[in-house]
């Protein structure tokens, strides 16, 4: 029986020859020894609610390459948006803070930067967009000077040739008129429309790391298609990585190359994007796919999950989907490390991983 790591801080590099064991960070990737764009090892968020500290985010480990996208797939309040958040340093006390882990954006750690270091950073190396592109813009300055504005901050253009590059980004977003369009207000924009513009200025600076947080969840299928396309063919042609978070399993399949499912803080599976659909593991997998509708099956059942993701201050000791599954049972209530099924995918589940644990 393989011996389960536990309290291991220093990702283990999987190799391939580790089935069965378990794994703090399990990675599709063949560049294993290259630097990642992105790496979180151990990350432990915490929110204070009522005088104590409680964590959103437990050890989360995970790492993202150049030219990849790698989606967060969970249900509302499983933590995806506090990692995002976590890598932006946007989680602050006195309410929040990174309270352990390394944040390493191409090698260099953010963890415990200072506020003026990530000004530096943000909108520059990486960059944020949200899912209702109203809250970031602002409503009284026209949108061409908001894209020129992280321009002439971070890389001291004047303001006629960051206008200039931003007509160019707009083009490359693929917004019609785009010299007229500079001059237009937030409000003139359709919904599709202004997520481009929050895509322009996440791109202004080329950044290396871009995360995405339920980016077209707010527009219409026809309008959240071409945004993805347009994300797909942005990430080729900068070669950025991209951390994708969303809940809809559908919009991992046309975007991601692999994914990291997580629930109540943890990642509790992760592998590429084809091994997860077709061979999901964990029970709170199977569930997020059981919820969902397929065309393909004229008579279906649709299963949504019961119960909900407990609170931050209500979390189960062990497995904490217990609750939940319907698997659940005698060991269970342990803790469960993240154990590797192959090279690149890997579950925290005792049930559904014994016969590999076993091996
Ligand atoms: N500022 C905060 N103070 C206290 N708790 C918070 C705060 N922000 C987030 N949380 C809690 O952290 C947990 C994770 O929230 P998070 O927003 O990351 O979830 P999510 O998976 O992104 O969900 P959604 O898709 O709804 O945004 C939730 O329990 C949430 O209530």
């Amino acid at each position: 029986m393989a011996t389960p790591v536990r309290g291991c801080r220093i990702p283990q590099r999987n190799t391939g020859g580790n089935c069965g064991q378990a794994v703090d960070e399990p990675s599709g990737s063949a560049a294993m020894t290259t630097t990642a764009a992105l790496e979180l090892i151990g990350l432990r968020t915490e929110f204070r609610i009522g005088g104590a500290w409680y964590p959103a985010v437990r050890d989360l480990s995970l790492r993202l390459e150049r030219n990849e996208t790698l989606a967060l797939v969970g249900e509302s309040g499983c933590g995806k948006s506090v990692t995002a958040l976590s890598v932006m340093g946007l989680v602050q006390p006195p309410f929040g803070r990174v309270a352990a882990g390394s944040i390493l954006l191409d090698g260099m750690e953010l963890a415990g930067a200072s506020e003026k270091a990530l000004e530096t950073i943000r909108g520059d190396r990486m960059a944020m967009i949200f899912q209702e592109p109203m809250t970031s813009l602002n409503p009284v300055m026209t949108v061409g000077d908001q894209v020129a504005e992280s321009l002439m901050i971070h890389r001291g253009l004047s303001r006629g040739e960051a206008l200039e590059r931003a007509r160019a980004l707009f083009e490359e977003v693929k917004i019609p008129s785009p010299a007229a369009r500079l001059r237009e207000y937030p409000h003139q924009f359709s919904g599709g429309m202004r997520q481009r513009v929050m895509i322009a200025m996440a791109l202004a600076c080329e950044p290396a790391v871009l995360l995405a947080d339920e980016p077209t969840t707010a527009l219409d299928v026809t309008i959240q298609a071409q945004v993805l396309g347009l994300l797909a063919d942005l990430r080729e042609r900068h070669g950025m990585a991209v951390l994708f978070i969303t809940h809809n399993l559908g919009v991992v399949a046309q975007i991601a190359d692999r994914v990291a499912v997580m629930y109540a803080g943890e990642i509790v599976e992760q592998g590429p994007v084809d091994v997860i659909f077709a061979d999901p593991r964990h029970p709170y997998t199977r569930a997020l796919f059981a919820a969902i509708p397929r065309l393909d099956q004229a008579e279906q059942e649709l299963s949504a999950i019961g119960g909900r993701v407990p609170p931050l201050d209500q979390m189960p000791e062990g497995c904490r989907f217990a609750p939940r599954c319907p698997l659940a049972q005698a060991g269970c209530e342990l803790p469960q490390p993240l154990v590797a099924l192959a090279a690149t995918h890997a579950a925290r589940c005792h049930v559904t991983t014994a016969a590999v644990m076993h091996a």
